[in-house]
């Protein structure tokens, strides 16, 4: 690796002009330079190192298999990423449960505030809301003011980590809506937040992390409001509307209402399905390492989980070099849905348009295509419900509305997308998944193991 600053009198080059130090440099601030310059070149020593390390492992066929998870946001990506962490790092996924508590309260908070907002919106059509139902509501104004609480909870050192931005329910005419938190990277936010819970104060209940004294701690004013928040949910008018406008609150990411006696009881610890349930907005790519094991063969791996939202899309592309696998998510329960940043694109359609671009990516051209059609457990209960799929994809026309039928016929149109598009012909690996239940997706994760890994073996056995 080149030394930048070590090499001078190149009086030509701006950017070695720009770096080196001044003609009349006092003997105290040359010492400092000095020293500097030479903890830099022991860093650039470490990580020529490293490189060359990676390249000779590379070489010898042993370098960490570097597997991408792509799909379009909200499609079940850090969930999945959450399920390796379950099967491989089962200590340290239990480690942070507590840290997850904040972000369970800010789904429950997201949930109620929208609610709220459909019985404010206007509308003539909505049924005429009961005094019970105002009294309700009006008790349940605290809870919106623990939104900040909670975002900053979740970003003790205010780093820029952690990002929260109002969702506009554009739908229902309002100017305001509930908070969507996002962070940067699957870990900086939990280290930051056991780094605050660590620091013993007296007056916090540290397994619970929440401080009874105070009238404005979440988990406390959560747990005041339980018994109003169950109300509200269970009320036939609010269903009423709620139906009316077309929000179907028990689909939305980070669904807990049909929980709140047990999540906001004081002694609340996530379980590993809450866990797995909780919805935080990923921004930017992060990298995640886990050696995994497969017929007495052991080999490191790099999982990589990104945002999913259109705007961050870009950022996949420096990571597609030497990609061994893509794990790519279609929620397919999603056909009746609209994107969040961009209302006028069907998602069912962006995932195929996604895929797409995927398959034919030339940089891909070696890179094994993984597909998951998931939140089939959605999908099952809708097209149950009666929610039509020939309704949004025209093509599927009078086929039986069954989920056998709906998911053979998605399926067949990825796998053909595959097939046509490709520019070399390769193997379809398509699987059904519902991403929330750790047991079916442990399964598939290591079948998806065993063939990667046999597959590289048999690559480095060729080059050997
Ligand atoms: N019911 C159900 N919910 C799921 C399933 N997969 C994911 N979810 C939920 O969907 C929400 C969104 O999942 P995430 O994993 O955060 O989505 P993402 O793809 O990482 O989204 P971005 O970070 O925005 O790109 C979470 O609340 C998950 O619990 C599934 O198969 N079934
Ligand atoms: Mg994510």
């Amino acid at each position: 690796m080149a030394m930048l600053g070590l090499t001078r009198g190149t009086d030509n080059d701006p950017l070695a002009r720009a770096i080196s130090p001044p003609k009349k440099e006092p003997s105290t601030h040359k010492e400092a330079r000095i020293l500097a310059e030479k903890q830099a070149k022991m860093i650039s020593d470490q990580i020529d190192e490293e490189l060359k390390k990676e390249r000779v492992a590379e070489r010898k066929g042993t370098r960490a298999l570097k597997v991408l998870i792509l799909g379009q946001s909200e499609s079940g990506k850090s969930t999945l990423l959450k399920n390796f962490q379950l099967m491989c790092k089962p200590r340290a996924f239990g480690a942070e449960r507590a840290s997850w508590r904040a972000v369970i309260q800010l789904n429950i908070v997201r949930s109620i505030h929208l609610i709220l907002d459909a019985l404010s919106a206007p509308g003539t059509a909505s049924p005429r809301i009961p005094a019970e139902l105002m009294k309700v509501k009006q008790r349940l104004s605290p809870l919106l003011q623990v939104e900040d609480t909670l975002t900053r909870k979740l970003n003790p050192t205010g780093s820029d980590e952690v990002e929260a931005t109002r969702l506009v329910p554009a739908r229902l005419g309002l100017k305001d809506g509930p908070k969507e938190v996002a962070v940067h990277s699957a870990s900086g936010w939990k280290s930051a937040f056991s780094r605050l819970m660590n620091t013993g104060r007296d007056s916090i209940d540290t397994l619970n992390d929440v401080d009874w004294n105070d009238p404005n701690e979440p988990g406390a004013v959560l747990h005041r409001c339980s018994e109003d928040m169950t109300k509200l949910w269970q009320d036939p008018v609010v269903h009423q509307i709620l139906e009316k406008r077309n929000l179907r609150i028990q689909e939305l990411a980070g669904f807990f209402l049909d929980s709140l006696d047990r999540v906001t009881a004081p002694r609340y610890m996530p379980t590993d399905d809450d866990i797995l349930r909780a919805r935080l907005k990923t921004l930017g790519v992060s990298e995640h390492r886990f050696t995994m094991n497969s017929s007495s063969i052991s080999r490191d791996w790099r999982v990589y989980d990104v945002g999913g939202q259109r705007s961050l899309r870009a950022a996949w592309i420096p990571f597609f070099d030497d990609v061994d696998a893509i794990i790519f998510l279609a929620p397919i329960s999603c056909f009746d849905q609209v994107l969040e940043e961009d209302p006028k694109v069907n998602r069912l359609e962006d995932s195929f348009n996604l895929w797409s671009s995927i398959v034919q990516n030339p940089l891909l051209r070696q890179t094994n295509l993984i597909l998951f059609m998931n939140k089939i457990d959605i999908m099952r209960q809708k097209l149950a419900n009666g929610v039509m799929l020939k309704d949004y994809v025209i093509s599927y026309q009078d086929r039986p509305n069954d989920f056998e039928n709906a998911s053979a016929y998605l399926m067949k149109k990825f796998g053909g997308i595959l097939k046509q598009k490709s520019p070399v012909s390769r193997v379809f690996y398509g699987h059904l998944t519902s991403v929330t239940d750790p047991k079916s997706t442990s399964y598939i994760i290591s079948n998806i193991r065993d063939v990667l890994m046999r597959q590289n073996l048999a690559k480095t056995s060729l080059i050997v």
